[in-house]
C-alpha cells in the first residue's frame, strides 16, 4: 500500500516500528456507502418537500431543516476521511541498541510553555519540568526550556528551587527504577515506602510549601533568597516590570557541562525564558512564545528533536525519548517526518467523564485515520519535532536570519558564555521577528487561536509527514477543566481559533484541497466545528415549537420515509458509540459524550462562531485565555461526584436553560396528547422522541435549576433570563406557526 510502510529500516536490522491498516476499515466503507444512499434519499425528501411547499411557513421550516442537513452531512462527509485508512502503530525501541549506541542518542530540547502563577500553579509547572529532566535518556543531551508567558518573579523562584530539588530527585528516580517521574503523581501513587523514600518526601514537600508560600504572597522575600548571586536573578523585577512590559529574562538554572546531581551524574540543562514584551509589538501568544524558545535553544543547544509541552502535560514513561527515536533514526521516515504526536491523556478526570475532557474522537479516534493519510496533527503537547521542520518545506530549507539559527548549526560554545547568553536575549527581544517571516513560513505559524492545529496543517501542506503513536503506557498525562465555565472558554477559543484558519487564504476548501484532499477533508472536519451549532440550535428548538402547534413537520411512522430518519439517527449514533467503545470508552462516557457535543454546539460553539464573525468585522479581537489548573476543593469534590460546575451567572449557560426548558414543555405536552389519545400521533412521534432526547440530555440543567443548592447550582439570573427568553421563542413560535 503506496505510503504506509510495513516495517522499516535496513533489510535485516530488526524492525524498530510497524504499521497496519485496522481491521474496521472495510466495514467503515461498507457502511460509508450505504450511508452515503442515505443522505441522498434523504435530502431528495427535503427537495421534494420544498417543491411542494405550499406556505411561507412550511418553506421556512422545510429550508432550515435543509440547512441543518446540510451542515450535519458536510461534517460526515469530511469525517469519512478519517474513516478510511485508520492505522495502529508498534514500536520496539528494544531494538534500538541493535542499530545505535546510547552515545549517539540526538540531543532533545524541551520547551515547556506558563502564561499565569495563579492560573498555572508555578509547583505543577515544576513538576512537568522535573518528570522529563528525569527521561531515561543520556542528561548531557538533555535540555528543558520553560517559557513564561507570565513575566513572573513567583515561577522563577520556582525553578531556582526545582533546581536544587533536582539533583536529590533524578537519582532517586533512577536508582529505584520508577515510572512515575512526577514528583506529585508518585507521591499519590501507591509507591514502595524507604526511609529514603521518606527523606526525598519531606524535601519534595518542603520545595512545594516554599514555592506555594512565595506565591501566596505575591512575591519572593528575602528570607528565601540565600545568596547574593540569587538576590541579582530577582533585581529584574524593577517597578516598571509588568506582565505586558518587561525585558528579557533568561536564567540558565542548570548547566549540563558543569552542574552534577549527588550521586555525581550529570544534570540536564534547565533554562528559564520570560522573552521581552513591550505594549508596541504584538507577541502572538503561545505560537510567539514557542518561536522565541526556538530561537533561544538554537543558540544555547540547537538539538535536532524538539519536545513540546503545555504546563500541565507531564511525563508518565521515562523511555519516550528512545521511542520516538524508533522513528526518528529511521533514515526513511526522518528525511520527510516533521513531527511525532502522542494523543493527549487527561488524569482527574471523573468516573464517566462529566465534560467528555477527554476528547476521544479529537484525541484518540481521529488521529489514528489521519496517521493512515499523512500523520496525525499537533494537539498543542506531547509533540516530538525535528528542528528542521521550522525552516521551510523537506526539499527547500528556509536560510534563518542568523547563522547560528541554522537548524544544523554546532554551538561550539558554553551556553553560559558572554556570547551566547548575549545572542540569546537578542533572538527573545520582541522586535527580532520584525521584517522576518517567523510565524508566516517559519516557526510555529500566527493567526490562529489554535496555533498547533493550524501549524500542522501548514506543515501537512508543505508536505511534511508526520506520525500518532500511541504506546499502551500513556507517555503524558494533562489536566482537563473542570469547572463548565472553564470548559467552554476553552472550546469557545478553539472554535474563534478553528475558523481563523478555516477562513484564511490557506483555508483547507480551497488552499488545502489542492494540496492534499484527504487531509484537507480532515481538517475541515476539525475547523468546521462551529457549524454544528446550527444543526443542534435548529433540532433543539424548531421541532418543539412545531409540536407545542400540533404541527407535524417529520415522516409519519407507517411512512418509509420514517424507516429512513430511524436509519440515519440510528447508523451515526451507533457507529460513533461502537468507534468510543473500542477506544477504551464506557458507554456511560459515551452518553456524556453525546451530551456535551450537545452543549457545546448549543452554547460554546455558537458563541465562538459570533465571536469570529465580530472579530471579523473589527469589532472585537480574542485573546488567548488560559484554563485555569488551580484547584479549588469544593469544586473539586461537586465534581468527583459528577455535578455539573454552574455557578456564576454567563450568557453562555442562557441557550442551556432555554433548551432544557423548551423540551421538557413539549415533551410533557406530547405525552399529554397520547394520554388524550390525539389524533396527530403518528405524525409528531419523532417531535415527540427528539424532545425526550433533549430532555434526557437536559437532566443536569433540570438539576442545577431546581435541586441543588451548593455553589455550583444554577444561577437565579440564568434561569430568570433563560425562562423569559423560552416564553418570547414559544409566543412567537406559536405566532409564526399557527
Ligand atoms: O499567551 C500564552 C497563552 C498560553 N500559553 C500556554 O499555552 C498552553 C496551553 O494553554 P491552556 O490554557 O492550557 O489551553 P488549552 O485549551 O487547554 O490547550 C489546548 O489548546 C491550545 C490551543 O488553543 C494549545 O496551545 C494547547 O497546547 C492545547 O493543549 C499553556 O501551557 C499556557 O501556559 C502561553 O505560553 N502563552
Ligand atoms: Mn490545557
Amino acid at each position: 500500500m503506496e505510503g504506509l510502510r510495513e516495517s522499516s529500516t535496513t533489510a535485516n536490522a530488526p524492525p524498530l516500528h510497524t504499521v497496519q491498516l485496522m481491521r474496521r476499515v472495510p466495514f467503515n466503507l461498507v457502511f460509508a456507502l450505504v450511508y452515503s444512499v442515505a443522505i441522498l434519499a434523504l435530502f431528495y425528501l427535503h427537495a421534494r418537500n420544498l417543491y411542494y411547499s405550499t406556505s411561507l411557513v412550511s418553506v421556512f421550516i422545510t429550508l432550515s431543516l435543509l440547512i441543518s442537513d446540510l451542515a450535519l452531512a458536510f461534517m460526515w462527509t469530511t469525517a469519512q476521511a478519517l474513516h478510511l485508512r485508520q492505522v495502529r502503530r508498534k514500536q520496539f525501541p528494544e531494538n534500538l541498541n541493535k542499530v545505535i549506541e546510547r552515545n549517539d542518542y540526538p540531543s532533545i530540547d524541551v520547551f515547556i510553555c506558563t502564561a499565569d502563577p495563579y492560573k498555572e500553579p508555578p509547583v505543577s509547572v515544576v513538576n512537568t519540568a522535573l518528570s522529563v529532566m528525569a527521561y531515561d535518556y543520556p542528561r548531557e543531551k538533555l535540555s528543558v526550556y520553560v517559557s513564561d508567558d507570565g513575566g513572573s518573579a513567583l515561577t522563577l523562584f520556582a525553578f531556582m528551587e526545582a533546581a536544587k530539588f533536582a539533583s536529590h530527585w533524578l537519582p532517586f528516580c533512577s536508582k529505584n527504577n520508577i515510572k512515575e517521574r512526577n514528583p506529585k503523581a508518585f507521591f499519590e501513587s501507591n509507591y514502595y515506602s524507604s526511609p529514603e523514600t521518606e527523606i526525598i518526601k519531606t524535601m519534595y514537600e518542603c520545595m512545594k510549601g516554599r514555592v506555594e508560600n512565595v506565591v501566596e504572597r505575591g512575591k519572593v522575600e528575602d528570607e528565601y533568597i540565600t545568596s547574593d548571586k540569587e538576590r541579582e536573578v530577582f533585581s529584574k523585577w524593577t517597578d516598571k516590570f509588568t506582565r505586558q512590559n518587561h525585558p528579557t529574562v533568561i536564567q540558565v538554572f542548570l548547566d549540563n557541562s558543569k552542574d552534577k546531581d549527588i550521586a555525581g551524574h550529570h544534570l540536564p540543562n534547565l533554562v528559564y525564558l520570560s522573552r521581552e514584551k513591550r505594549k508596541v509589538c504584538q507577541h502572538h501568544f503561545k505560537a510567539g512564545a514557542l518561536n522565541a524558545l526556538i530561537r533561544v535553544s538554537a543558540v544555547m543547544t540547537n538539538a535536532p528533536i524538539i519536545l513540546s509541552l503545555d504546563c500541565d502535560t507531564y511525563s508518565n514513561d521515562p523511555q519516550t525519548p528512545e521511542r520516538i527515536l524508533c522513528y526518528f533514526w529511521d533514515p526513511e521516515v526522518r528525511a520527510t517526518c516533521g513531527f511525532i504526536q502522542f494523543p493527549q491523556l487527561f488524569k482527574g478526570l471523573n468516573k464517566t467523564d462529566i465534560y467528555a475532557g477527554q476528547f476521544k474522537r479529537l484525541f484518540q479516534i481521529h488521529p489514528s485515520g489521519f496517521d493512515g493519510l499523512m500523520g496525525g496533527n499537533f494537539y498543542g503537547t506531547g509533540g516530538f519535532f525535528s528542528r528542521r521542520v521550522f525552516f521551510g518545506t523537506p526539499s527547500t530549507m528556509l536560510t534563518p536570519e542568523l547563522p547560528q539559527l541554522n537548524p544544523y548549526y554546532v554551538v561550539n560554545k558554553p551556553t553560559q558564555s558572554q556570547e551566547i547568553l548575549a545572542l540569546a536575549h537578542q533572538v527573545a527581544g520582541c522586535h527580532f521577528e520584525k521584517d522576518t517571516d517567523w510565524g508566516i513560513k517559519k516557526g510555529f505559524r500566527y493567526g490562529s487561536l489554535v496555533e498547533d492545529t493550524y501549524t500542522s496543517y501548514r506543515l501537512h501542506c508543505e508536505g511534511w509527514r508526520s506520525v500518532f503513536c500511541n504506546p499502551e503506557r500513556p507517555a503524558f498525562y494533562g489536566e482537563a477543566p473542570i469547572s463548565l465555565t472553564d470548559v467552554m472558554n476553552q472550546q469557545r477559543r478553539w472554535v474563534v481559533g478553528l475558523l481563523e484558519m478555516v477562513f484564511s487564504k490557506y483555508s483547507p476548501l480551497t488552499f488545502g484541497l489542492r494540496h492534499n484532499g484527504l487531509m484537507s477533508h480532515g481538517y475541515s472536519q476539525l475547523g468546521f466545528w462551529a457549524i454544528w451549532s446550527i444543526p443542534i440550535t435548529i433540532y433543539a428548538f424548531l421541532p418543539q415549537l412545531a409540536l407545542l402547534n400540533n404541527l407535524s413537520i417529520f415522516p409519519q411512522v407507517k411512512s418509509p420515509w420514517f424507516l429512513l430518519y430511524a436509519f440515519i439517527f440510528l447508523g451515526a449514533y451507533i457507529q460513533d458509540l461502537i468507534d468510543f467503545v473500542l477506544a477504551n470508552g464506557t458507554v456511560h462516557m459515551w452518553w456524556n459524550d453525546q451530551r456535551m457535543w450537545n452543549i457545546r454546539g448549543l452554547s460554546s460553539f455558537m458563541f465562538g462562531f459570533v465571536e469570529f464573525i465580530l472579530n471579523s468585522l473589527g469589532i472585537s479581537t480574542s485573546g488567548f485565555n488560559v484554563t485555569s489548573k488551580a484547584v479549588d476543593d469544593e469544586l473539586s469534590k461537586r465534581y468527583e461526584q459528577g455535578l455539573f460546575e454552574f455557578g456564576v451567572a454567563s450568557p453562555m449557560f442562557v441557550p442551556l436553560v432555554m433548551a432544557a426548558l423548551m423540551n421538557l414543555v413539549s415533551f410533557a405536552w406530547g405525552l399529554s396528547e397520547i394520554v388524550k389519545g390525539g389524533r396527530n400521533m403518528e405524525g409528531l412521534a419523532i417531535q415527540i422522541f427528539l424532545s425526550a432526547f433533549a430532555v434526557a440530555n437536559s437532566w443536569p440543567v433540570y438539576e442545577a435549576m431546581v435541586l441543588r443548592s451548593d455553589n455550583g447550582k444554577m444561577p437565579a439570573k440564568t434561569c430568570v433570563i433563560g425562562t423569559a427568553l423560552t416564553w418570547v421563542i414559544y409566543v412567537a413560535g406559536s405566532f409564526i406557526l399557527k
